[in-house]
């Protein structure tokens, strides 16, 4: 098993790097990619801790070298927001940066699992799937938008207001990952009640809560080690589901079926091929129907523009 990650040397890539380090299945191979110069020694450094992961560092000109072999490539190169941003204001020079990663990976790892990181998400992973297609090499059940991100959050903050225990906490959050997009469904949540108000207020929090971290760090860039944290985990459940295990569950941001939008995030069952089935997200409540129905066109023109950007460049 090889795992490749675009972007190691950054602060979501560094904090990603060091968890696969010791938590990958012994004998994986860790292959950490980044136009920075610091990361052959990210590499070098993480290659200090005592696990069976080998880890290798790649330059700006040794794309095609961190790629080739590679069972899973996770991206999170590119730009962060600062205070006043909207994730979509990342979009000039972030669809560049996934575009030229993705036809990279078409050449090099056209086999391999995705996990695309980089934001605006609603709208690079439709650029992925486009510039894919444009290759040749798209395959719908190997592409995944990560919003694990989300789930975290939202099973932390029912944790933390209904004082049970996060480890019991299951939260699904479905639709795409950015504002209202963000869609948790507390409506589902077993073992709490919540009131009117305290649907709205967390609903907010949830969406809002990237915007709560680019404001704290007040300049200092996004979420990276909670965002370190998600897709570490969505990588362990991508290796897990390709070695072979059974009933591996992650909510992510996938082509489907369409019935709401092309990308949705929704449950998905994993297999040793990708995306083995997608689940239905199930009843929702009438407060969470209108906020779909409110946020699908937004949701829509997200993927529109990532859909454009590959085929009808301006
Ligand atoms: N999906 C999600 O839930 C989340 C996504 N993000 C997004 O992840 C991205 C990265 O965030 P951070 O790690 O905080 O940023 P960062 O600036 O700390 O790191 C980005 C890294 O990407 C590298 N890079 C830039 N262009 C590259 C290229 N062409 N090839 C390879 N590497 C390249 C940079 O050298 C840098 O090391 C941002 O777009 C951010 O908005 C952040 C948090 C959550
Ligand atoms: O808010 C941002 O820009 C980074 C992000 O996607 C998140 O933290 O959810």
């Amino acid at each position: 098993m090889k795992v490749a990650v675009l972007g190691a040397a950054g602060g979501i890539g560094q904090a990603l790097s060091l968890l696969l380090k010791t938590q990958l299945p012994a004998g994986t191979e860790l292959a950490l990619y980044d136009v920075a110069p610091v990361v052959p020694g990210v590499a070098v450094d993480l290659s200090h801790i005592p696990t069976a992961v080998k880890v290798e560092g790649f330059g700006a000109d040794d794309l095609d070298k961190a790629l080739t072999g590679a069972d899973v490539v996770l991206i999170p190169a590119g730009v962060p927001r600062k205070p006043g941003m909207d994730r979509s204001d990342l979009f000039n020079i972030n669809a560049g940066i996934v575009r030229n990663l993705i036809d990279a990976i078409a050449d090099h790892a056209p086999e391999a699992c995705i996990g695309i990181i980089t934001n605006p998400v609603n709208t690079t992973v439709a650029i992925a799937a486009e510039a894919l297609k444009a290759k040749g090499k798209y395959n719908p059940a190997k592409l995944f938008g990560v919003t694990t991100l989300d789930v975290i959050r939202a099973e932390t903050f029912v944790a933390e207001l209904k004082g049970l225990d996060v480890e019991e906490i299951v939260v699904p959050v479905i639709g795409g990952h950015s504002g209202t997009t963000i869609l948790p469904l507390l409506s589902q949540v077993e073992g709490a009640d919540f009131t009117q108000e305290e649907i709205e207020q967390l609903t907010h929090r949830i969406q809002n809560a990237g915007t709560e971290v680019v404001e704290a760090k007040a300049g200092g860039g996004s979420a990276t080690l909670s965002m370190g944290l998600a897709a570490a985990r969505f990588c362990l459940s991508l290796v897990d589901a390709l070695n072979g295990e059974d009933d591996v569950y992650e909510y992510t941001y996938v082509e489907g079926d369409g019935e709401d939008a092309r990308f949705f995030a929704q449950p998905v069952l994993i297999g040793k091929d990708g995306v083995k089935e997608i689940l239905h997200y199930g009843d929702i409540s009438e407060y969470e129907a209108k906020c779909k129905a409110d946020m699908l066109d937004g949701l829509k023109a997200d993927i529109k523009l990532g859909e454009d950007f590959v085929n009808n460049p301006a």
